[in-house]
């Protein structure tokens, strides 16, 4: 909290008609009520307020219309009779509702003379123009097959009026087929006029905007992004994302809501949120990057079986996952990784990361200074690094979440304990078990029982890990075609049951889509992307502090 001498401005000003103490210190707007009796009243309601000077989204002057100023935008301000000519500026600000999400308020303050709300006008508008870390240039990718087709309602409705409140400019394009963000991003977009991309759809679109920006750091920066073992350059622009979508993970995992109004504040006031990303390659050949869930067996078969009913809308996941589960497969293979080593944090530990997360703050300055040394020492870190452990089985599900992935369906997650820049990846191993058993493991998602303490399911925090599917463990160049024979094989199995042959062969779950190989090196690259957003915010007995009224 500010000391008094810090404050820039301090007046009585009326709000509704009550006399208020306001002041405008570097981080706070406050206003008190100005009481009559000096004499305490418990009971008697708060009458102090303040607003973050990081969260205010703009100020707007209001004059009466005999005022110097009739653009026929002005409010009228009707005051004891019309005979004051007291002039009025109002502030837009967040205001935080139920369940994650925020809404822009408005307060209005009348000075007893012009001269006087200029000073404030002017002295809000210096502080908030001193946010460095606002964007005033967007570019904003629609993609208006999203979801429900709203994409473009939800972004001229919702989102560009408050764009247009706090003074950001935006070059907007609505996406023409799948894959245009992407390539734009890769090749035409000049990327240097914008602070900032944002995509208005799903998490689909999102990754196509994650892979337009990645690969274009790379290739502006001299990076092979084919070489599995080349360290990625992050990008420096933020990502906004606009939740429009069938599926909306990323932004609840990031934002803690898929709400549209909710995520437009987040990117006004400039948040900031690191993320992890896994490159994915076979054969050292880039096949995609992953934000959320690499899943094979279980995850890749749902996903593999739903896209044959996309035409059912968002049921298909439910009736894959049914099906999948009573297909009962199970994959061979082995699982190589590296462990995590010297991090804070465990996979069943009771932390979750929220915004702030100390855990993603300490691990991430822990790889960065790892990835110090390999730059001036290769062999030094690469003994460091720990070494590689290797398990073989029969696995019903291979997941790795580099996030929760809590969903408002799931809302526990694939692992709730995962961290999103902590610069580690949750790899999660159910081995063949009965379907009794993985019921049970699938159910404890959505109850308070631990799902990793059953003894067919493993969890561990790596930085990076190869899988080989049994049969092409001699001969790891198993191609989309030769893969597409096991899957059609697979596919004749799976639709005549009583012959009894399970496919060889599951496809990973790749962030919603369908990995090409099977046999894959992931690696995980620490805070390569930054989101506008601040991580699940959770309220604490202490935040009341930060209230100058309530000490
Ligand atoms: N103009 C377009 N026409 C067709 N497809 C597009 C277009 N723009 C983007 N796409 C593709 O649409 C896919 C789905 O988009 P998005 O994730 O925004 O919506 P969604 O409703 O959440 O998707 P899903 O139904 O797959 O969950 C993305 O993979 C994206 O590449």
């Amino acid at each position: 909290m500010e000391r008094p001498s810090r404050l820039l401005l301090v007046s009585e000003l009326r709000v509704r008609n009550s006399a208020y103490d306001v002041s405008l210190s570097r981080s706070l707007l406050t206003w008190k009520r100005r009481t009559s009796s000096p004499v305490y009243h418990p009971f008697r309601p708060s009458v102090c307020h303040s607003v973050s000077v990081s969260e205010i989204i703009s100020v707007r002057e209001e004059e009466e219309e005999n005022g110097c100023k009739d653009d026929g935008s002005w409010k009228k301000i009707n005051e004891r009779e019309g005979k004051d000519c007291r002039q009025a500026f109002t502030v837009l600000h967040v205001e935080r509702c139920p369940q994650h999400r925020w809404r822009c308020a408005e307060v209005s303050f009348t000075c007893p003379e012009a001269a006087l709300c200029q000073r404030w006008v002017t002295g809000i508008r210096e502080q908030l123009a001193a946010i460095a870390s606002r964007p005033k240039q967007l570019l904003v990718y629609i993609n208006p097959y999203s979801g429900k087709q709203h994409g473009k309602h939800i972004y001229e409705q919702k989102v560009a009026p408050l764009f247009a409140l706090a003074g950001v400019t935006t070059h907007v394009i609505v996406t023409e087929h799948a894959n245009y963000a992407r390539d734009h991003l890769r090749t035409e977009a000049e990327l240097k006029k914008f602070d900032g991309v944002v995509c208005v759809g799903g998490d689909g679109m999102f990754s196509e905007i994650i892979h337009g920006l990645i690969w274009r750091s790379q290739v502006d920066g001299g990076v092979d992004p084919n070489c599995a073992d080349e360290s990625l350059l992050p990008s420096s622009l933020r990502i906004g994302i606009i939740p429009a979508g069938s599926t909306d993970c990323i932004c609840f995992a990031t934002v803690g809501s898929n709400d549209p109004v909710t995520s437009a504040l987040h990117i006004i006031v400039g948040d900031s949120q690191p993320m992890d990303v896994c490159s994915v390659h076979h054969n050292n050949t880039f096949l995609r990057y992953s934000v959320s869930l690499l899943g094979y067996g279980f995850y890749g078969d749902v996903l593999t079986d739903s896209e044959r009913k996309r035409w059912m809308g968002p049921a298909r996941y439910d009736l894959s996952g049914v099906k999948m589960f009573l297909t009962h497969h199970y994959y061979e293979g082995t699982v190589s990784y590296l462990p995590a080593r010297g991090i804070m944090g465990t996979p069943r530990d009771a932390s979750r990361c929220r915004s702030g997360c100390v855990i993603c703050q300490h691990n991430g300055r822990l790889i960065s200074k790892k990835a110090e040394r390999y730059q001036m020492d290769e062999e030094t870190d690469r003994e460091g690094e720990g070494e590689w452990k290797t398990i073989r089985g029969k696995f019903l599900a291979i997941n790795a979440a580099s996030m929760s992935c809590a969903c408002p369906r799931s809302p526990k997650g694939l692992s709730p304990a995962a961290h999103l820049a902590d610069g580690t990846t949750d790899l999660i191993l159910v081995r063949k078990c009965s379907r009794f058993d993985f019921l049970r493991h699938l159910l404890r998602h959505t109850s308070k029982d631990d799902q990793f303490d059953l003894n067919f399911v493993e969890v561990h925090r790596v930085r990076r890990f190869c899988f080989t599917p049994r049969h092409c463990q001699s001969d790891s160049d198993l191609d989309l075609r030769e893969n597409g024979k096991h899957q059609i094989f697979g596919q004749i199995c799976r639709n005549h049951p009583a012959c009894g042959c399970a496919p060889a062969y599951s496809s990973w779950n790749c962030d919603g889509e369908i990995l090409t190989h099977t046999a894959i090196d992931v690696r995980v690259h620490s805070n390569l992307i930054k989101l506008f957003a601040r991580g699940i915010e959770e309220p604490t007995v202490f935040d009341d502090l930060t209230n100058p009224c309530a000490i």
